[in-house]
This record gives structure tokens, C-alpha cells and sequence, in this order.
């Protein structure tokens, strides 16, 4: 029988904010232990802005630290939908400043035509990861992995570290369904990973994912494989 994840439920966001980013202080400093860097990847979308913040106040070698993107979608860095902007606003700055950061978005039209050239840049620090920072959407999406999506079963089964994603249909991706992900593979091999998560529909979402299919639930994807390498982080 597999071990599973942990589930640990805090009283407030701001208390689950503050355990998110020890997990993620002492992931990065174990791994700094034995090697010259360690890998970060980090979701976007409105969860993870306080851990950012609190990040950018935490003591390690940050210049050792290379910060990459769970996810993106397909807008130019100054839009306000953009990860990387988010990134760049709110974690790559005082003591993480001194970090690295690895784009998603490049110049070209689509991410089809980008998956190569990120593959080659993105796979050097996910094999594997050292540190996963997960959300989740009201669909049980993770990354851009959404339910019934154009390339989502080709992401989670790929041996690539990069896919892209059509999310055209997928309602919580709004107007931005050309999406560049991590795959299947580069989440699930990560050495840490956490999965925060905040309010009580995420929390009805996460239990319907133990018991969904992945193709219903791609976020099941995820928990299932990551195992006891995954916390999930919740509070109302
Ligand atoms: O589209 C996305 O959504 C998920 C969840 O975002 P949230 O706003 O519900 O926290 C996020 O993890 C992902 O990185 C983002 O691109």
C-alpha cells in the first residue's frame, strides 16, 4: 500500500501562510546542503501572494535559489493575469531578490511553439524539483492541468518537463486558455511539495478530488503520486 499525503487544517490564512513558508525555508535549505542550487517552482492565481511576501523576508542563500513557474498563462509579463508578474511584484524582492527566475512566456505566438525551448531551460531544476508550491481551482485543476483540456492526458503522462495546454470549455480558465505548464512528471518527481489551499468550497473541492477520477479531478494526479512527499495546507 502507498503512504499518503498529510492534511493539516489551520485556524487562519495567516497561520497556514507562515507553516507554507517554513515548508518551503526548510526544503530550500536541506537541499542547498548537498547541492550548489535548489529549484523553487511556484503556482500563480490569487492563494499564494502572502507566501510570496513572507518569502521575501526568510533567510537562506537565495542567490543559490532559481525560482520557476508551476505555470503560465499565455499573456505578455506586464498583464495583470500574468504568474510571472505576479512573481516578479510580490516574491523577487528584498532577501529573494537575490534569487534567479526562469520565465514561462517567451516572444512567440503560442506555447506550442515554446515547449521545446523550455523544456531545455526548465529541466535542469526539475529533475527533480526540490520545492512544489501547488494551488487548486474550484474545478480541481492544479498547474494548468484542467479537467477535459486540450493536451492535459498527454502533460500528465509526457516524459518532457513542459507541456502546453488549450483550456478553450474549461469555464475557471477564463479568457486564458493558452496555458504552458509543468508536467505530470516535473511536479510529481519534486523531492517537497505543498498544496494550499484556502476557503471551505477548495476544501469540499479537495475531498471530492480523493474520491474523483483524474480525469474529472486532475488535482487527484498530483496527490496520488507526490504520495508523502505532499502536505496540503488548508484554512477556511
Ligand atoms: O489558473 C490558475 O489557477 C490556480 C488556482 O488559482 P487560485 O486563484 O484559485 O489560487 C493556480 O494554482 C495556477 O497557478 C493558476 O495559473
Amino acid at each position: 500500500m502507498s503512504l499518503s499525503h498529510e492534511f493539516l487544517s489551520f485556524n487562519s490564512r495567516e497561520e497556514a501562510t507562515q507553516f507554507a513558508t517554513r515548508f518551503i525555508q526548510g526544503g530550500l535549505t536541506k537541499a542547498l546542503e548537498s547541492k550548489a542550487t535548489a529549484s523553487l517552482m511556484v503556482s500563480g492565481g490569487s492563494t499564494p501572494g502572502g507566501v510570496f511576501d513572507a518569502l521575501t523576508e526568510t533567510g537562506l542563500d537565495w542567490s543559490r535559489v532559481i525560482v520557476g513557474l508551476v505555470d503560465e498563462r499565455w499573456v505578455n509579463p506586464e498583464d495583470e493575469a500574468s504568474n510571472e508578474r505576479l512573481v516578479r511584484n510580490r516574491l523577487l524582492k528584498g532577501q529573494a531578490g537575490a534569487a534567479g527566475f526562469l520565465p514561462m512566456k517567451t516572444l512567440g505566438d503560442a506555447p506550442q511553439t515554446a515547449v521545446e525551448d523550455r523544456h531545455r531551460a526548465y529541466g535542469p531544476h526539475c529533475e527533480p524539483a526540490d520545492v512544489v508550491l501547488l494551488g487548486m481551482g474550484e474545478d480541481g485543476h492544479t498547474a494548468s492541468w484542467f479537467p477535459n483540456s486540450g493536451g492535459v492526458a498527454e502533460a500528465l503522462e509526457s516524459s518532457a518537463v513542459i507541456a502546453a495546454i488549450n483550456a478553450e470549455g474549461c469555464p475557471v480558465a477564463g479568457n486564458h486558455t493558452q496555458r504552458m505548464t509543468l508536467t505530470g512528471r516535473a511536479v510529481t518527481e519534486a523531492a517537497s511539495a505543498i498544496l494550499l489551499i484556502f476557503g471551505a468550497s477548495k476544501k469540499d473541492v479537495y475531498d471530492k478530488a480523493l474520491s474523483s477520477p483524474v480525469e474529472e479531478m486532475p488535482v487527484r494526479h498530483a496527490i496520488d503520486k507526490l504520495g508523502p512527499r505532499l502536505t496540503v495546507v488548508w484554512a477556511a
